[in-house]
């Protein structure tokens, strides 16, 4: 397995009427391409806080996030978020005046997706997150919060970046779409050699990755899971 981000003794705090507050202890990790890791902890543990510093969203305080060894703030904040890392974050960079369609599309260009027929391939992977062609068709704006985030894992799943990061991708969705994504997910690693991160409140959901960081108190346990395929 290649190592293809690592967190190198980051730490990460918040600052309240002077008081400081930590989230994140001198973490070490590493995360290898073609694994599919969940990130789970009860509320206010950290995870969003720890997806935002793998996706250069922040950095850390003390510390740093590498990428194939090299430091994310050497290779440029925006430029990390732009043509490394897939973000699904909920409403967090879908373009709201492009229909779904041109979303997908956008983001296969902006990472030099190879596949020729970008406008079927999109139109696919748009159909397996449950949006229809007609659906794709539309300005974003005009989906629901719930297809706006099937919109964003689409785009996520059609780009070429090594890295993918989610927080909650099945939160809001329905049971059967919510197992599409995860078999999605699950794949990407699998079969397309990805790097996949996300954080779930659901159980099933971590329990069908290959590894899960349990956030707690500022400190990481990691649990390698069985491999189940997710049917
Ligand atoms: N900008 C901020 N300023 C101050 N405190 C913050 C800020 N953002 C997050 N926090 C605090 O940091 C802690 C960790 O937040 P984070 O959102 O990373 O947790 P989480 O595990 O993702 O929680 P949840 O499961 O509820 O989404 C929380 O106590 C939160 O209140």
């Amino acid at each position: 397995m290649t190592t293809l981000l690592e967190f190198q003794n980051v730490s990460y705090w918040y600052k309240h009427e002077d008081k400081q507050h930590d989230i994140l202890k001198n973490i070490s990790i590493t995360f290898d391409k073609g694994k599919f890791y969940t990130i789970v902890g009860p509320s206010g543990s950290g995870k969003t806080t720890f997806l935002a510093l793998a996706s250069a969203l922040d950095v850390p305080k003390e510390g740093s996030v590498l990428y194939e060894g090299k430091d994310i703030r050497k290779i440029g904040l925006s430029t990390f978020r732009n043509k490394y890392v897939s973000i699904v974050f909920q409403s967090y960079n879908v373009l709201s005046y492009m229909t779904a369609l041109q979303n997908v599309i956008t983001a296969m260009e902006i990472t030099k997706s190879p596949i020729k027929n970008k406008k079927d391939y999109a139109l696919n992977m748009l159909q397996r997150v449950g949006i229809s062609e007609k659906q794709a068709r539309q300005k974003v704006l005009t989906l629901s919060g719930g297809q706006q985030q099937r919109v964003s894992i689409a785009r996520a799943l059609s780009c070429q970046s090594d890295l993918i990061v989610a927080d909650e991708p099945t939160g809001n969705l329905d049971e059967d779409t919510a197992r599409e994504i995860v078999r999605l997910l699950q794949d990407l690693a699998s079969h397309a050699g990805k790097c996949v991160l996300v954080v779930t409140h659901d159980p099933s959901v971590a329990e069908v990755s290959d590894q899960t960081i349990r956030l707690s108190k500022g400190s990481i346990t990691i649990t390698e899971n069985e491999q189940i395929v997710f049917v």
